[in-house]
């Protein structure tokens, strides 16, 4: 088994995506400007040999127990009782049919067997929100294109041609045959739009559905995983996932499956990026996040680690370019899952804050500490102290937000790194207020007992001033609509009580009796045909009949 990886290692070349030695020292943390075109960087690792390798992880109780290679076997499809031989069944039907015989040559796609692998095309999910649909549907049409020019086609030809040399060595002729038919679950589910991240574990790929019409985020692990750390990486990942389910301020799950040896994330497709790129954009327009965006920002994955240490978890990787931002429209009412002491929905900025990358979670209670990245590593993380580890997510969230707020890039070891961990901050661009200043400053604090909790801070009134106060006005504007409204029915009150007076007189006038009391029209209240849908059937201009 062993060998057959080493040789399927070799086939898998991601030299081109600019992936290797994609350390920590070049990670988009540090903030400074430049600009990268994700997808010119990182062209599609393709999976050059689709085998029946995939499968769905599901998680163990101990999500943070470790990870013998003996499990990661059991992942492989090919080991599997079930789900191997159906799709090894499923894929075998068109290679028996088009009687495709095991000669090298045979082997090579005609146009006729590439339309037999053809990917089915995508739907279009009619409650995808238009400005979304309007912005996906050109790079669909791009990928569509790219699709039909035989690119797909092409790739396969090439794989299969390119490893015959491999294929001869490792494979027998006849599952050859049938994994040259296999479309794997990625590119049998998902179209692939573009490259949107490249990660040290793995890149990050912007894709819609085939089936619901939606955008996810893919993650896929960059080397194969057998074995390695990155398998332990990559199952503490979906572990941690699978066991938080869902929460506003956490990037959320929607499955892994293990697929040529590689892994694949499915989650929720953020369309602000990460807070990293936000860093960048705003530093290179000269501009800075404002006091009121930093509260909003340190309040808001606040809540998402107040859930996540909630749940008895650590994520000991916070830092920009693992917080996602959604762009909220500024119409959506409170975020759903949040509750009223937490959030009151009037978001200043109209953006979520969502925590992600939950490679390197671990329990509070069991630590199998994986250290992140060292710029944001709390010093008693780094003397394997592991009793405050909830307070290690703290500081770097402190760092965060001070990166946010413009301080230059964090050091990774040295005279500045230890300056830091005794309380200095760093030099600011901007005068931060006093309140927010010391909050920071004691988010930083040496000593991991006198920061503040997750919880605590989600209170703070520091953080929740700005709420507060946006609270206070949307309800002074509500509480203005219904004095209005008392105003309207007190007067109505009055005239069917004359009315009422002297009915006589009012018909003897010839008056129509007065409307009910109460029937002042009530926002989104229909008086008129309410059991019926609307239609337009008046013949207006402008509206269709
Ligand atoms: N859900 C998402 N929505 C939008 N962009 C995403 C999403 N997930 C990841 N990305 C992009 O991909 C990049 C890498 O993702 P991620 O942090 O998950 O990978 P990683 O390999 O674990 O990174 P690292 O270990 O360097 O932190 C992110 O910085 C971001 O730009
Ligand atoms: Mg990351």
């Amino acid at each position: 088994m062993a060998t057959l990886f080493d040789g399927i290692s070799q086939q898998l070349d991601f030299s081109s995506c600019g992936e290797e030695g994609n350390s920590s020292e070049n990670s988009s943390d540090d903030c400074s400007p430049r600009i990268q075109s994700p997808s010119s960087a990182c062209r599609t690792p393709r999976v050059q040999h689709q085998s029946s390798r995939s499968n769905i992880i599901s998680s163990p109780l101990q999500c943070t127990s470790p990870i013998p290679y003996a499990v990661w076997s059991k992942l492989r499809l090919c080991d599997s009782p079930s789900t191997p031989k159906s799709l090894l069944s499923k894929s075998s039907h068109p290679c028996s049919t088009s009687k495709i015989n095991h000669n090298r040559r045979t082997l090579r796609l005609t146009s006729a067997a590439a339309n037999l692998i053809q990917a089915p095309s995508v739907n279009v999910n009619p409650f995808t929100p238009d400005t979304v649909r309007r912005n996906s549907q050109e790079q669909w049409r791009n990928s569509c294109r790219s699709d039909e020019d035989d690119d797909y086609g092409r790739r396969l030809k090439h794989s299969l041609s390119s490893s015959e040399e491999d294929d001869e060595a490792f494979l027998p002729p006849k599952r050859r045959a049938v994994q040259a038919f296999m479309l794997s679950r990625y590119e049998s589910e998902f179209l692939e739009l573009e490259c949107i991240g490249v990660g040290e574990f793995g890149a990050v790929y912007k894709c819609v559905k085939r089936l619901d019409g939606c955008l996810y985020a893919i993650k896929r692990s960059r080397r194969p995983l057998a074995g390695s750390a990155n398998e332990q990486l990559a199952l503490k990942e979906v572990y941690a996932h699978a066991v938080l389910g869902h929460h506003p301020h956490v990037v959320r799950y929607y499955s892994a499956w293990a697929e040529d040896d590689h892994m694949i994330i499915q989650n929720e497709y953020c369309d602000g990026g990460s807070l990293s790129d936000a860093i960048v954009k705003k530093q290179l327009q000269c501009e800075l996040f404002s006091g009121a965006e930093l509260k909003d920002l340190l309040l808001q994955v606040s809540m998402g680690l107040k859930y996540i240490h909630s749940s008895g978890l650590v994520h000991l990787d916070i830092k920009p370019s693992n917080i996602f931002i959604c762009q909220r429209p500024s119409t959506t009412a409170a975020v759903e899952g949040e509750s009223e002491e937490e959030d009151d929905g009037s978001t200043s900025a109209g953006v979520v804050y969502k925590i992600g990358d939950l490679g390197h979670v671990t329990s509070t209670s069991s630590p199998q500490v994986e250290e992140g990245d060292s710029r944001f590593l709390a010093s008693e993380v780094l003397h394997e102290d592991y009793s405050h580890l909830p307070k290690a997510d703290i500081f770097a969230l402190g760092l965060t937000v001070l990166l946010a707020a413009g301080a230059p890039p964090l050091p990774q070891n040295g005279e500045e790194w230890h300056s830091l961990r005794e309380g200095k901050l760093p030099k600011l661009p901007q005068e931060l207020s006093p309140p927010l200043r010391d909050l920071l400053q004691l988010l930083l604090d040496p000593d991991p007992l006198k920061r503040p909790s997750a919880r605590e801070l989600c209170k703070h009134t520091v953080l929740r001033e700005e709420r507060t106060g946006r609270l206070a006005a949307q309800l002074r504007r509500e509480l203005n609509v219904e004095k209005f409204r008392t105003a309207m029915l007190e007067k109505e009150l009055q005239e069917a009580r004359q009315a009422a007076l002297s009915p006589k007189q009012n018909l003897s006038l010839g008056l129509k009796p007065p409307a009910k009391m109460g029937s002042l029209p009530r926002t989104g209240r229909r008086l008129v045909g309410r059991k019926t849908a609307r239609s337009m059937s008046f013949g207006c201009p402008g509206y269709g009949v």
